[in-house]
């Protein structure tokens, strides 16, 4: 490594400093240190750095003092603080001020190299025999076959881009049955064509372009189980770039210019830049993958893997081989060493959907993996070091989940530190045409159909009455049967083939109605009932179902809850409870 990377130490202990110091001196940094806020601030003032890496606690201030600075000026320097043991909430507090990246003292040297090689973009520099660090560092020069546990423990030998070379370079060549990922599919990534490979088990190769909705749904079901993996390679282009040639990012796949998706994308280019937890809230359907690749794809870690994992479909006992690995010989039918997801993700990212589905044994184990930054094989004695960010959604409310029990609260607040709520389709209706087109053009492409049909106006009308409760994915399976059924040029409300019963009527009096007469207990028409597929989970269903009646009344009466209580049976109270409850917020109409 070269000293073009200059890097500002900031710790008031003298013997600290010296420790980081002679790390990054080897690493081949030009340095400055400083033992206050105000000498960085000077240094900081005089020039610029590619890093800074400071203390919390420090004599005239703290961290976030230089991170404040740093964030005001719009500087570009990535900064990594460094907290006390056991306050985690100081390392929220910096990676929501704008941190890169935390270390918990006492500083592990594996993993201080690690972070920093991350903040720059790079791979640490191999230890040398004489290092005291050199135990369990990585070490890239290693990089060989596809073996994924080299005795070293070191992770690059299985890393993404040496496994990627040892995998046939025709994205058509399929994987042998017997190799078959346990629950891999191809990715959705637009920007992959390359071949992937899980670990030692190679993937199918990704498709230019998503495949139809109800392909890309259907876990690919093998021997070992139904969860889906869905791993993507990302072409490696130039940092920074965000849109790729050809094959768009998922960023650019994210269509809708209402005023809450402006907000989501400005928040995936904010947090891209730094490797705080995300927490991706929303129901199913309404795009959290996409946002979460879309988070990968702005960040410098797209060139590195993406890895997309359902936690709801892995069966509970395999869930740690799964995250973590296993040696060959740890259990019955191990008969090889095989990688886990986070050494799948080594260097990219790692996206837990279903998050709150985690069996609480499960979470304790995440959450160690989380703060050791390292993991252990089944079977495998030494633990492994890896650097993957995590993203992590969930359609559940994580807080009552905590507060049920269900879910650690201490892996809740590693999770959430920064929030994004991908709000349902209802909520941003004029988001429905731009992203349908899209869709259209989409499926047409990969159909190969010429012209791309466009939806009449009054089409469009008839799905704008429509409530999606499967939100954007229903909306692509929909177009999806009606480009079908079409065989025209065009689409009109007949090719949409919309059930009637779960269309909004035009009269939305009428519709309120029908909400009181369920509110009071009118039983829903047994078709209804009988058609719809069984919850997995009754008590969210419900809260589902209660939350858009809620909604739909408060929309009737412009939000005024006295009338749409009213409506629904309930009185003013009971209306607040409920909206409380299932976190239905009128901004300043609250009060
Ligand atoms: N804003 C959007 N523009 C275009 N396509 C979108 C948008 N949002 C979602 N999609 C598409 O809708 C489908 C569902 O999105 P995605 O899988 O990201 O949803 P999800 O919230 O993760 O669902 P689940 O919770 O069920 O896993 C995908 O094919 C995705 O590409």
């Amino acid at each position: 490594m070269s000293a073009d990377s200059r890097l500002l130490v900031v710790d008031d202990e003298p013997d600290l400093r010296t420790l980081y110091e002679m790390t990054l001196l080897r690493e081949g940094f030009a340095l400055d240190s400083a033992g206050t806020v105000e000498d960085a601030l000077a240094l900081l003032d005089s020039k610029r750095y590619d890093a800074v890496i400071t203390d919390m606690r420090l004599p005239d201030g703290t961290g976030l003092d230089v991170l404040r600075w740093l964030e005001q000026r719009g500087r570009s320097e990535r900064a990594i603080v460094i907290t006390a043991y056991g306050s985690p909430e100081n390392a929220v507090e910096a990676l929501k001020a704008g941190a890169y990246d935390y270390l918990t003292k006492p500083v592990d040297l594996r993993q201080f190299r690690m972070v920093v090689a991350s903040a720059l973009g790079r791979v640490p520099r191999p230890e040398s025999s004489a290092s005291t660090m050199a135990a369990r560092a990585p070490s890239p020069g290693s990089a060989g076959g596809p073996a994924p546990f080299p005795a070293t423990g070191a992770v690059s030998a299985a890393s993404p881009s040496s496994a990627a070379s040892a995998v046939p370079a025709s994205p058509s060549s399929p994987a042998s049955p017997a190799s078959q990922p346990s629950y891999a599919s191809a990715s959705a990534s637009a920007t992959a064509p390359a071949p992937t490979m899980f670990g030692n088990r190679p993937l199918s190769p990704a498709p230019l372009a998503s495949p139809p909705p109800h392909e890309s749904d259907a876990p690919t079901v093998t021997p070992m189980g139904a969860a889906m993996v869905e791993a993507s390679r990302k072409a490696a282009l130039p940092r920074g770039r965000v849109a790729a040639a050809g094959p768009v990012s998922a960023l650019e796949r994210l269509v809708g210019d209402s005023a809450a998706m402006r907000q989501v994308r400005q928040l995936i280019e904010k947090v891209a830049r730094s490797m705080a937890p995300v927490l991706l809230n929303g129901e199913s359907g309404t795009g959290k993958e996409l946002v979460a690749r879309a988070i990968h794809d702005v960040s410098a870690r797209r060139p590195q893997p993406f890895i997309a994992v359902n936690c709801g479909a892995i069966p509970e006992q395999l869930l740690e081989a799964e995250f973590f690995g296993y040696r060959k010989g740890a259990f019955t039918g191990a008969t090889e060493d095989r990688e886990g997801f986070f050494q799948a993700a080594q260097g990219g990212t790692l996206f837990l959907d279903e998050i709150g589905d985690l069996p609480l044994a499960m979470q304790s184990k995440l959450l160690r993996a989380l703060q050791e930054r390292s993991v252990r094989p089944v079977g495998a004695v030494a633990e492994m070091p890896v650097n993957v960010r995590l993203l992590s959604a969930t359609h559940k409310d994580l807080a009552a989940e905590v507060m049920a029990g269900r879910f650690r609260q201490d892996l809740y607040y590693r999770l959430n530190v920064i929030q994004i709520r991908v709000p349902p389709l209802r909520e941003r209706m004029e988001d429905l045409a731009p992203i349908s087109a899209r869709v259209l053009e989409r499926i047409a492409t990969d159909a190969g159909v010429e012209p791309v049909p466009q939806l009449t106006a009054q089409g469009l009308a008839a799905l704008g009455r429509y409530s999606f409760p499967g939100n954007v994915r229903e909306l692509e399976n929909l177009l999806h049967r009606a480009l079908a059924l079409s065989g025209g040029e065009t689409i009109d409300v007949a090719d949409l083939d919309l059930p009637e019963a779960l269309l909004e009527a035009e009269e939305v009096p009428e519709a309120v109605t029908d909400t009181a007469d369920l509110a009071q207990g009118v039983p829903l028409p047994a078709e209804a009932l009988g058609q719809a597929p069984l919850p997995s989970d009754l008590a969210t269903y419900l809260d589902e179902v209660e939350k858009r009646l809620l909604l739909r009344a408060l929309e009737h009466y412009r939000n005024n809850r006295t009338a749409a209580g009213a409506s629904l049976g309930l009185s003013l109270r009971q209306m607040r409870y409920r909206m409380a409850r299932l976190g239905i917020s009128l901004g300043a109409d609250d009060n």
